[in-house]
């Protein structure tokens, strides 16, 4: 779980400072992922502590973590808000000169469609990443969370937006990935791409589509953790 691939120290100091942001009587989103992993220990700490908080994983991976730090659950339909959501990414744009700066890809863990319900709650939403993440321009593959039913119809649609789908395949078991909500994803290889915020519309618009990995206006801030530090992109 804390390890696929990346800075796993800066991950962690990402993870650690977000974790600092937790007060007091809040509800809290918990991303998904080897950073977000990280947050997620670090609260659980301060629980221990004495922090009193109520938590609303975003997958079954944050969630088994969250019940072993003894973090206490909640759902998003159980609360009238959400405070604060700390997830990782797969990709961030890192440009302020961009109309996409702050922009993210998520899906790499397939968890994107309930990260994007819980982080779009969020009354602030901070992304914890490392250095690897960051880029000029979006160019990873858009991960498309679809019904088993679309996945045909649903790749034509991508093929026609100009994506390359590719079904995504379990590691460990013959067949493909199927998500938390008994789904498939298409990883939508559309190259460099110029707007998100026309592919993220386009992409929703596909029917049979969950969610996509566009995370478009949704990021307050990126904790982007260093050799030695934390650096905060606030957006
Ligand atoms: O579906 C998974 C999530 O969007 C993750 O937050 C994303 O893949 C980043 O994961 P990691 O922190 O392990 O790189």
């Amino acid at each position: 779980m804390k390890t696929a691939g990346g800075d796993a120290a800066a991950k962690r100091r990402a993870g650690e400072r977000a974790a600092e942001e937790v007060e007091d009587g809040t509800v809290v989103g918990l991303g998904t992922g080897s950073t977000a992993a990280y947050a997620i220990e670090a609260i659980g700490d301060a629980v221990a502590d004495g922090l009193e908080i109520r938590a609303i994983p975003t997958s079954f991976q944050s969630r088994q973590l969250a019940l072993e730090v003894g973090i206490p659950l909640t759902t998003l339909d159980a609360v009238d808000r959400v405070d604060l959501a700390i997830d990782g990414a797969d990709q961030v744009v890192d440009d302020p000169d961009a109309t996409a700066h702050g922009t993210l890809i998520k899906g790499g863990g397939a968890a994107h469609s309930r990260e994007k319900l819980v982080d779009a709650a969020a009354d602030r939403f901070v992304v914890v990443a490392d250095p690897s993440k960051l880029t000029a321009r979006l160019d990873r593959s858009v991960p498309l969370e679809v019904l088993p039913d679309a996945r045909t119809v649903a790749a034509d649609r991508a093929r026609v937006l100009g994506g390359e789908p590719t079904l995504r395949a379990a590691e460990r078991k013959d067949g493909p990935v199927v998500t938390d909500n008994g789904n498939l994803v298409l990883d939508c290889d559309f190259g460099a791409i110029e707007s998100p915020a026309d592919l993220a519309r386009d992409l929703s618009a596909i029917p049979g589509v969950l969610e996509h990995g566009l995370f478009v206006g949704l990021a307050d801030a990126t904790y982007v953790g260093t050799d030695d530090g934390v650096e905060i992109r606030a957006y």
